[in-house]
Protein backbone atom coordinates (compact mmCIF):
# COMPACT_ATOMS: atom_id res chain seq x y z
CA UNK A 1 0.00 0.00 0.00
CA UNK A 2 1.40 3.01 -1.33
CA UNK A 3 0.40 5.35 1.81
CA UNK A 4 3.17 2.85 4.11
CA UNK A 5 6.01 2.59 1.94
CA UNK A 6 8.19 5.31 3.90
CA UNK A 7 7.30 3.36 6.98
CA UNK A 8 8.02 -0.24 5.16
CA UNK A 9 11.53 1.27 4.15
CA UNK A 10 12.08 2.95 7.28
CA UNK A 11 11.25 1.67 10.21
CA UNK A 12 7.73 2.15 11.81
CA UNK A 13 8.17 2.27 16.06
CA UNK A 14 5.36 1.30 18.38
CA UNK A 15 6.04 2.65 21.88
CA UNK A 16 3.34 0.40 23.97
CA UNK A 17 1.43 -2.55 22.77
CA UNK A 18 -1.36 -2.24 24.66
CA UNK A 19 -5.48 -2.06 23.82
CA UNK A 20 -4.84 1.02 21.79
CA UNK A 21 -1.20 0.39 20.48
CA UNK A 22 -2.22 -3.59 19.38
CA UNK A 23 -5.73 -1.94 17.81
CA UNK A 24 -3.69 0.53 15.80
CA UNK A 25 -0.84 -2.16 15.29
CA UNK A 26 -3.93 -4.72 13.75
CA UNK A 27 -4.94 -2.04 11.61
CA UNK A 28 -1.85 -1.58 9.96
CA UNK A 29 -0.88 -4.92 9.52
CA UNK A 30 -4.05 -5.76 7.90
CA UNK A 31 -3.80 -2.38 5.62
CA UNK A 32 -0.06 -4.27 4.55
CA UNK A 33 1.90 -2.52 6.69
CA UNK A 34 5.23 -5.02 6.79
CA UNK A 35 5.80 -6.70 9.74
CA UNK A 36 9.28 -6.72 9.59
CA UNK A 37 9.20 -3.24 9.24
CA UNK A 38 7.58 -2.62 12.63
CA UNK A 39 9.88 -2.48 15.92
CA UNK A 40 7.44 -2.97 18.92
CA UNK A 41 8.39 -1.86 22.34
CA UNK A 42 6.62 -2.90 25.54
CA UNK A 43 8.01 -5.20 28.12
CA UNK A 44 4.58 -6.65 28.69
CA UNK A 45 3.70 -7.45 25.34
CA UNK A 46 0.80 -9.81 24.91
CA UNK A 47 1.79 -13.49 23.28
CA UNK A 48 -0.60 -13.23 20.97
CA UNK A 49 1.86 -11.02 19.16
CA UNK A 50 4.83 -13.66 19.01
CA UNK A 51 5.08 -15.24 15.50
CA UNK A 52 3.82 -12.60 13.48
CA UNK A 53 7.05 -11.36 11.82
CA UNK A 54 7.22 -7.96 14.00
CA UNK A 55 10.52 -6.64 15.66
CA UNK A 56 10.53 -7.01 19.37
CA UNK A 57 12.18 -5.13 22.30
CA UNK A 58 14.67 -5.08 19.25
CA UNK A 59 16.90 -2.20 18.65
CA UNK A 60 15.52 0.65 16.89
CA UNK A 61 15.82 1.50 13.41
CA UNK A 62 18.82 4.13 13.06
CA UNK A 63 16.24 6.86 10.65
CA UNK A 64 12.76 5.29 11.87
CA UNK A 65 9.84 7.31 9.46
CA UNK A 66 7.71 7.03 12.42
CA UNK A 67 7.76 6.80 16.16
CA UNK A 68 4.63 5.79 17.58
CA UNK A 69 3.75 6.62 21.61
CA UNK A 70 0.80 4.54 23.37
CA UNK A 71 2.13 4.15 27.01
CA UNK A 72 -0.52 5.80 29.66
CA UNK A 73 0.21 9.21 30.20
CA UNK A 74 1.89 8.27 33.76
CA UNK A 75 3.94 5.83 31.61
CA UNK A 76 5.48 8.32 29.19
CA UNK A 77 8.42 10.02 30.49
CA UNK A 78 10.06 6.66 31.65
CA UNK A 79 9.11 5.66 27.89
CA UNK A 80 10.65 8.47 26.66
CA UNK A 81 13.82 8.17 29.08
CA UNK A 82 14.25 4.84 27.47
CA UNK A 83 14.52 6.04 23.73
CA UNK A 84 17.51 7.74 21.50
CA UNK A 85 17.71 11.10 20.15
CA UNK A 86 15.70 11.13 16.76
CA UNK A 87 16.35 13.57 13.79
CA UNK A 88 13.93 12.93 10.77
CA UNK A 89 11.27 10.69 12.48
CA UNK A 90 7.44 12.01 12.48
CA UNK A 91 6.68 11.12 16.76
CA UNK A 92 2.92 10.67 16.96
CA UNK A 93 1.24 9.98 20.62
CA UNK A 94 -2.25 9.16 21.43
CA UNK A 95 -2.24 9.55 24.81
CA UNK A 96 -4.42 11.25 27.12
CA UNK A 97 -3.67 15.14 28.39
CA UNK A 98 0.32 14.55 27.04
CA UNK A 99 0.83 17.91 25.78
CA UNK A 100 2.52 18.36 22.40
CA UNK A 101 5.22 20.55 24.36
CA UNK A 102 6.06 17.84 26.17
CA UNK A 103 7.53 15.41 23.27
CA UNK A 104 9.00 18.77 21.93
CA UNK A 105 11.00 18.74 24.97
CA UNK A 106 11.92 15.70 24.30
CA UNK A 107 12.80 15.37 20.10
CA UNK A 108 13.78 19.30 19.82
CA UNK A 109 13.23 20.11 16.43
CA UNK A 110 11.02 17.10 15.87
CA UNK A 111 7.53 16.69 13.95
CA UNK A 112 4.63 16.30 16.48
CA UNK A 113 1.84 15.57 16.15
CA UNK A 114 -1.02 14.65 18.80
CA UNK A 115 -4.02 12.17 17.91
CA UNK A 116 -6.70 11.14 20.38
CA UNK A 117 -8.49 7.77 18.88
CA UNK A 118 -10.99 5.33 20.39
CA UNK A 119 -11.26 1.73 21.40
CA UNK A 120 -13.35 1.22 18.07
CA UNK A 121 -11.09 1.21 16.39
CA UNK A 122 -10.15 -2.44 17.19
CA UNK A 123 -12.89 -3.17 14.57
CA UNK A 124 -11.76 -0.33 12.40
CA UNK A 125 -14.30 1.94 13.08
CA UNK A 126 -12.58 4.50 15.52
CA UNK A 127 -13.24 8.23 15.30
CA UNK A 128 -9.38 9.92 15.77
CA UNK A 129 -9.03 13.80 15.79
CA UNK A 130 -5.23 14.80 15.54
CA UNK A 131 -3.43 18.29 15.49
CA UNK A 132 0.35 18.51 14.53
CA UNK A 133 3.17 21.12 16.05
CA UNK A 134 4.84 23.70 13.75
CA UNK A 135 7.46 21.26 12.80
CA UNK A 136 4.36 19.01 11.12
CA UNK A 137 4.49 19.77 7.33
CA UNK A 138 1.51 18.66 5.11
CA UNK A 139 3.02 15.33 4.37
CA UNK A 140 3.86 14.30 8.35
CA UNK A 141 -0.13 15.55 8.77
CA UNK A 142 -1.16 13.24 5.68
CA UNK A 143 1.11 10.17 6.47
CA UNK A 144 -0.54 10.48 10.29
CA UNK A 145 -4.06 10.74 8.73
CA UNK A 146 -2.85 7.32 7.01
CA UNK A 147 -1.72 5.34 9.61
CA UNK A 148 -5.21 6.36 11.73
CA UNK A 149 -7.04 5.73 8.83
CA UNK A 150 -6.05 2.23 9.13
CA UNK A 151 -8.37 2.12 12.45
CA UNK A 152 -11.06 4.71 11.56
CA UNK A 153 -12.19 7.65 10.80
CA UNK A 154 -10.22 11.01 11.12
CA UNK A 155 -10.60 14.84 11.83
CA UNK A 156 -7.99 17.66 11.76
CA UNK A 157 -7.93 20.01 14.96
CA UNK A 158 -7.42 23.43 14.43
CA UNK A 159 -6.20 23.97 17.98
CA UNK A 160 -4.62 21.77 20.62
CA UNK A 161 -6.67 23.37 22.92
CA UNK A 162 -9.60 21.08 21.60
CA UNK A 163 -7.87 17.84 22.68
CA UNK A 164 -8.81 17.65 26.11
CA UNK A 165 -12.39 17.88 25.46
CA UNK A 166 -12.09 15.40 22.02
CA UNK A 167 -10.58 13.45 24.73
CA UNK A 168 -13.48 13.92 26.86
CA UNK A 169 -16.00 13.61 24.04
CA UNK A 170 -15.20 10.85 21.60
CA UNK A 171 -11.64 9.28 23.49
CA UNK A 172 -13.54 8.46 26.54
CA UNK A 173 -17.05 8.18 24.72
CA UNK A 174 -16.89 4.45 23.82
CA UNK A 175 -17.38 3.90 28.14
CA UNK A 176 -20.15 6.06 28.14
CA UNK A 177 -21.88 4.45 25.35
CA UNK A 178 -21.51 0.80 27.18
CA UNK A 179 -22.45 2.21 30.14
CA UNK A 180 -25.70 3.50 28.63
CA UNK A 181 -26.12 -0.34 27.13
CA UNK A 182 -25.68 -1.74 30.60
CA UNK A 183 -28.42 0.84 32.16
CA UNK A 184 -30.70 0.66 29.18
CA UNK A 185 -30.56 -3.60 29.79
CA UNK A 186 -30.89 -2.99 33.75
CA UNK A 187 -33.63 -0.71 32.86
CA UNK A 188 -35.82 -3.39 31.36
CA UNK A 189 -35.03 -6.17 33.30
CA UNK A 190 -36.78 -4.00 35.91
CA UNK A 191 -39.71 -4.13 33.43
CA UNK A 192 -39.86 -8.13 33.62
CA UNK A 193 -37.36 -9.17 31.02
CA UNK A 194 -35.29 -11.84 31.38
CA UNK A 195 -31.29 -10.28 31.40
CA UNK A 196 -30.01 -11.85 28.63
CA UNK A 197 -33.04 -10.66 26.82
CA UNK A 198 -32.61 -7.17 27.98
CA UNK A 199 -29.06 -6.88 27.47
CA UNK A 200 -29.19 -8.31 23.43
CA UNK A 201 -32.17 -5.58 22.78
CA UNK A 202 -30.07 -3.08 24.56
CA UNK A 203 -26.99 -3.67 22.66
CA UNK A 204 -28.48 -3.93 19.58
CA UNK A 205 -30.76 -0.79 19.99
CA UNK A 206 -27.42 0.96 20.33
CA UNK A 207 -25.64 -0.53 17.41
CA UNK A 208 -28.50 0.08 15.23
CA UNK A 209 -29.01 3.60 16.30
CA UNK A 210 -25.85 4.34 16.26
CA UNK A 211 -25.16 2.65 12.20
CA UNK A 212 -28.36 4.49 11.00
CA UNK A 213 -27.40 7.78 12.77
CA UNK A 214 -23.79 7.35 10.90
CA UNK A 215 -25.59 6.33 7.54
CA UNK A 216 -28.76 8.86 7.78
CA UNK A 217 -28.55 12.09 5.90
CA UNK A 218 -31.24 13.37 9.13
CA UNK A 219 -29.18 14.86 12.04
CA UNK A 220 -30.21 12.74 15.01
CA UNK A 221 -32.32 15.29 16.37
CA UNK A 222 -34.72 13.86 13.32
CA UNK A 223 -34.08 10.67 13.70
CA UNK A 224 -35.19 11.00 17.44
CA UNK A 225 -38.67 12.91 16.19
CA UNK A 226 -38.96 9.78 13.76
CA UNK A 227 -39.34 7.03 16.34
CA UNK A 228 -41.32 9.77 18.19
CA UNK A 229 -45.44 9.26 17.59
CA UNK A 230 -47.25 12.29 19.65
CA UNK A 231 -48.68 10.87 22.77
CA UNK A 232 -47.06 7.77 22.53
CA UNK A 233 -44.36 5.16 24.35
CA UNK A 234 -41.32 7.40 23.22
CA UNK A 235 -42.43 10.82 24.37
CA UNK A 236 -42.97 9.04 28.05
CA UNK A 237 -40.02 8.30 27.73
CA UNK A 238 -37.84 10.97 26.34
CA UNK A 239 -40.11 13.67 28.91
CA UNK A 240 -38.17 11.49 31.72
CA UNK A 241 -34.75 11.32 29.77
CA UNK A 242 -34.15 15.19 28.25
CA UNK A 243 -35.29 16.29 31.62
CA UNK A 244 -33.55 19.89 31.54
CA UNK A 245 -32.63 19.33 35.57
CA UNK A 246 -32.63 15.64 35.66
CA UNK A 247 -32.31 14.21 32.46
CA UNK A 248 -29.49 13.61 30.51
CA UNK A 249 -28.71 16.85 29.33
CA UNK A 250 -27.11 17.85 32.11
CA UNK A 251 -25.87 14.29 33.33
CA UNK A 252 -23.87 14.33 29.56
CA UNK A 253 -22.78 18.34 30.50
CA UNK A 254 -20.80 17.06 34.10
CA UNK A 255 -19.37 13.69 32.03
CA UNK A 256 -17.77 15.36 29.43
CA UNK A 257 -16.82 18.22 31.91
CA UNK A 258 -15.17 16.15 34.04
CA UNK A 259 -13.44 14.14 31.88
CA UNK A 260 -12.38 16.83 30.09
CA UNK A 261 -10.94 18.73 33.66
CA UNK A 262 -8.72 15.22 34.02
CA UNK A 263 -7.35 15.50 30.89
CA UNK A 264 -6.13 19.39 31.87
CA UNK A 265 -4.99 17.51 34.78
CA UNK A 266 -3.12 14.96 33.15
CA UNK A 267 -1.16 17.44 30.87
CA UNK A 268 -0.32 19.94 33.83
CA UNK A 269 0.90 17.62 35.61
CA UNK A 270 3.88 16.88 33.37
N1 LIG B 1 -7.94 2.74 25.83
C1 LIG B 1 -8.54 3.79 25.27
O1 LIG B 1 -9.76 3.85 25.15
C2 LIG B 1 -7.72 4.93 24.75
C3 LIG B 1 -6.42 5.10 25.15
N2 LIG B 1 -5.71 6.18 24.68
C4 LIG B 1 -4.35 6.38 25.15
O2 LIG B 1 -3.58 5.29 24.73
C5 LIG B 1 -2.53 5.10 25.65
C6 LIG B 1 -2.46 3.63 26.01
O3 LIG B 1 -3.67 3.27 26.62
P1 LIG B 1 -4.15 1.74 26.62
O4 LIG B 1 -3.72 1.08 25.36
O5 LIG B 1 -5.57 1.75 27.00
O6 LIG B 1 -3.26 1.17 27.84
P2 LIG B 1 -2.72 -0.31 28.03
O7 LIG B 1 -2.36 -0.42 29.47
O8 LIG B 1 -3.68 -1.30 27.44
O9 LIG B 1 -1.38 -0.33 27.16
C7 LIG B 1 -0.21 0.34 27.52
C8 LIG B 1 0.95 -0.55 27.17
O10 LIG B 1 2.16 0.16 27.43
C9 LIG B 1 3.12 -0.76 27.92
N3 LIG B 1 4.20 -0.03 28.60
C10 LIG B 1 4.23 0.45 29.86
N4 LIG B 1 5.39 1.07 30.09
C11 LIG B 1 6.12 1.01 28.95
C12 LIG B 1 7.40 1.49 28.56
N5 LIG B 1 8.18 2.19 29.41
N6 LIG B 1 7.83 1.24 27.31
C13 LIG B 1 7.04 0.55 26.45
N7 LIG B 1 5.81 0.08 26.76
C14 LIG B 1 5.35 0.30 27.99
C15 LIG B 1 2.33 -1.70 28.80
O11 LIG B 1 3.01 -2.94 28.99
C16 LIG B 1 1.03 -1.85 28.01
O12 LIG B 1 1.05 -2.97 27.14
C17 LIG B 1 -2.79 6.00 26.84
O13 LIG B 1 -1.91 7.09 26.82
C18 LIG B 1 -4.21 6.45 26.65
O14 LIG B 1 -4.40 7.76 27.12
C19 LIG B 1 -6.22 7.05 23.78
C20 LIG B 1 -7.49 6.90 23.34
C21 LIG B 1 -8.36 5.85 23.80
O1 LIG C 1 -9.25 6.91 30.15
C1 LIG C 1 -8.27 7.38 29.57
O2 LIG C 1 -7.49 8.16 30.15
C2 LIG C 1 -8.02 7.03 28.12
C3 LIG C 1 -8.03 8.24 27.23
C4 LIG C 1 -9.30 8.16 26.45
C5 LIG C 1 -9.82 6.85 26.75
N1 LIG C 1 -9.11 6.23 27.62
Amino acid sequence: MTDFQEMDRRGLVLVGCGRMGGAMLRGWLARGLEPGAVTVIDPKLGSDWADKGLRVNAPLPDDPAVLVLAVKPQMMADALGELPDLRDTLVISVAAGTTIASFENAFPDSPVIRVMPNTPAAIGQGISAMIGNAAATPAHLDLAEALMRAVGRVVRLQSEDQMDAVTGLSGSGPAYVFHLIETMAAAGEAQGLPAELALELARMTVAGAGALAVDADEDPGVLRENVTSPGGTTAAGLKMLMDAETGLPPLMLRTVAAATARGRELGAAK
